[in-house]
């Protein structure tokens, strides 16, 4: 009788890999200039930017975990009014997705454990910094959205 499989193929058993963990950031749009803030952990990460946030917690919706975070990282407090599209992956284990927000109150003071710097951009300086590799791809449509507030003179 024939074998089932040719020789040589060796079946193993098919382990699903779990999901990636949500990391959001947003990105705090005022006076049609966004907010970019410089980390300072972990080392590899240090020095380059980012849209503020963080993991998002068991049962907290994207947006939730996003009004705690930047209440903890720069003591503001912020609305979502949108989403950039698409997500990035960090690594093989996490995934990032960015809100467009309006800042509500307060004045970003950034927690020094987290950022050592924060600035307000105008869509033609987005290029200027040096940003994780996941937010990368977030950068045509973000200043695509601040181009379209500066021509609607917002
Ligand atoms: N917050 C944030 N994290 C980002 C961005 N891009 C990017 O690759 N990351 C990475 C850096 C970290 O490895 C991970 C998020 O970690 P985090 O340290 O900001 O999250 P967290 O505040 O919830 O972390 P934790 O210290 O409470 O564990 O995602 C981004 O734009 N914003």
């Amino acid at each position: 009788m024939a074998a089932p499989y040719p020789s040589g193929v060796v079946l193993t058993r098919c382990v699903p890999l779990p999901d990636p963990v949500p990391v959001v950031g947003a990105a705090i749009v005022r006076d049609g200039r966004v907010l970019a803030a410089r980390r300072t952990t972990p080392p590899e990460a240090a020095g380059r930017w980012e849209f503020p946030g963080g993991k998002v917690e068991p049962g907290e919706t994207p947006a939730a975990a996003l009004v705690r975070e930047l209440r903890e990282e720069l003591g503001v407090d912020v609305a979502v009014t949108g989403w950039l599209p698409g997500s990035a992956a960090i690594g093989t284990t996490h995934v990032l997705t960015v809100a467009v927000a309006a800042l509500v109150d307060g004045s970003p003071d950034p927690d020094p454990v987290e950022h050592d710097a924060v600035r307000w951009l105008e869509a033609s300086e987005l290029a200027e910094l040096d940003w994780l590799e996941p937010d990368r791809p977030f950068l045509a449509a973000l200043a695509g959205h601040l181009a379209s507030l500066t021509g609607a003179g917002q």
